[in-house]
């Protein structure tokens, strides 16, 4: 490996308490809201097709247009407590909120510029009432912060000349003011959310964004940072040059997830996860797959099963309410939580082969182990295979401990679960199994020779 000076500050995953109950979360929720949810993905009864976070980058909005919205910002229907029980009632262990997006606009009043929320007809500090909110829910907060910011002077996203690289100076002061001032005005902030970090003149930053990162760091003992904040020494986020993680989680998830164990590298992860295809501020008019709820409870299992946390984005609207779908999405997902919930609070990978009926998981306290089924097999028979020296001795419905489910030896190490649902089912269940560690009597069971 290369010597850097600005590569992995740790190596391997972090084990504090802090880490150990980001890692424990399972479901998170994420807030997209700022002064793009006024024109919510139109203007001038044109439909942006793109993400409606990012209109002020489509040709057929005006920037001068966009950057007058501030002055009609004022949500009356916004209600932080409502927001926090929603969330809370969904099962979400923790939320991440827009502070800043690209646009520059802040929802908090920053004392380093006048595009803020105490310069519009709202005036309050939205994020100061989302943290009390979230906080009284027991809901531990994430702050998003936005490198890219189109509205201060000072960014550049290439550094192409002097005067580039002098105004590039202020832009970065501004950028760690207005962070020491989120972590003095917000100190039960348990970890920042970065995005906007690819531009090349932040990834040519590394010096400054490692002491940047240590500063925030000796701010809030335990502070979680993820891959996307800073570069290394050449360049490099994520992962520096010699392949280490840099920062507490891999942040590389967004709209997508792993598929095996071997995908994350063995380390923790999040998932960040719109409900429509692409829409991570207020879009009026969504087109396109909206996800279903048990494709958003397949996606939040299959993190667990993996090691990784689940984040549900949602986008209230100009008015700050939060719109019908994903209102409907919070309390389905929530039922379904709050019966389910012990297969994913807590858990994480188990290192059994993956079977087509859906996913294994395990209590990193505990060691108990779910399968939650998400196919249920035309035999009716659930194969599990089990590793060597380990024998399966009970099954049974989590909502139905008492009841053991019939159980059949199949091959060594091999077994079925006869389990049918009585009724039609159209939510997946979870089954709790128990197995003790016994060497499988060989008897009739012999290796091919081929
Ligand atoms: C978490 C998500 N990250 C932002 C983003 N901007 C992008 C520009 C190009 C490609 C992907 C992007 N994701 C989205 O606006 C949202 O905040």
């Amino acid at each position: 490996s290369v010597k850097l000076e600005h590569g992995a500050h740790r190596l391997g995953k972090r084990t504090d308490k802090p880490m150990q109950a980001w890692r424990n979360y399972g479901l998170g929720q994420f807030i997209h809201w700022g002064v793009y949810a006024i024109p919510g993905g139109h203007w001038e009864g044109q439909y942006y097709p793109g993400a409606a976070e990012w209109i002020r980058s489509w040709k057929g909005m005006p920037k001068d247009a966009y950057d007058n919205l501030y002055k009609q910002f004022n949500p009356k229907k916004f209600n932080a407590k409502a927001w926090a029980k929603q969330a809370g009632d969904m099962g979400a262990k923790y939320v991440i909120i827009t502070t800043k997006h690209h646009d520059g606009f802040c929802l908090w009043p920053s004392k380093y510029t006048d595009y803020t929320v105490a310069n519009s007809p709202y005036k309050k500090d939205i994020i100061g009432q989302l943290v009390e909110a979230y906080d009284a829910e027991g809901i531990d907060v994430y702050l998003y912060f936005s490198i890219i910011d189109w509205n201060h002077p000072g960014y550049r996203s290439t550094l192409k000349s002097e005067q580039d690289r002098k105004e590039y100076e202020e832009f970065k002061k501004f950028t760690r003011n207005q962070l020491v001032e989120l972590l003095t005005l917000y100190p039960s902030t348990k970890g920042l959310w970065f995005d906007g970090s690819w531009d090349k003149a932040w990834t040519e930053q590394a010096e400054f964004a490692d002491a940047l990162g240590k500063e925030l760091r000796e701010m809030i003992p335990g502070l979680i940072i993820g891959s996307r904040f800073r570069p290394d020494d050449n360049g490099n986020r994520h992962f520096d040059t010699n392949g280490d993680l840099i920062g507490d989680y891999e942040q590389g998830w967004e709209r997508k997830m792993p598929n095996t164990i071997e995908d994350t590298n063995g380390n923790d992860w999040d998932c960040v996860m719109t409900v429509p295809e692409n829409q991570w501020g207020y879009h009026s008019d969504w087109k396109g797959h909206v996800k279903t709820t048990n494709e958003l409870i397949e996606m939040l299992v299959k993190a667990a099963s993996l090691d990784g946390n689940f984040v549900l984005n949602f986008g209230p609207d100009g008015q700050g309410n939060i719109r019908s779908e994903e209102t409907r999405l919070a309390a389905e997902i929530g039922e379904w939580m709050k019966e389910n919930n012990e297969a994913v609070y807590g858990c994480g990978y188990l290192d059994w082969e993956k079977q087509d009926w859906g996913y294994y998981t395990v209590n990193r306290e505990t060691g108990k182990k779910y399968m939650t089924v998400f196919n249920i097999p035309v035999s009716g028979a659930l194969r599990v295979k089990v590793p060597g020296k380990t024998k399966l001795n009970k099954a049974y419905l989590l909502n139905d401990p008492g009841a053991s489910l019939e159980l059949e030896e199949i091959h060594r190490n091999e077994y079925f679960i006869h389990y049918k649902p009585a009724s039609a089912t159209d939510r997946p269940f979870v089954i709790g199994v128990e197995t003790t560690d016994a060497k499988i009597e060989d008897g009739h069971y012999q290796k091919a020779k081929t």
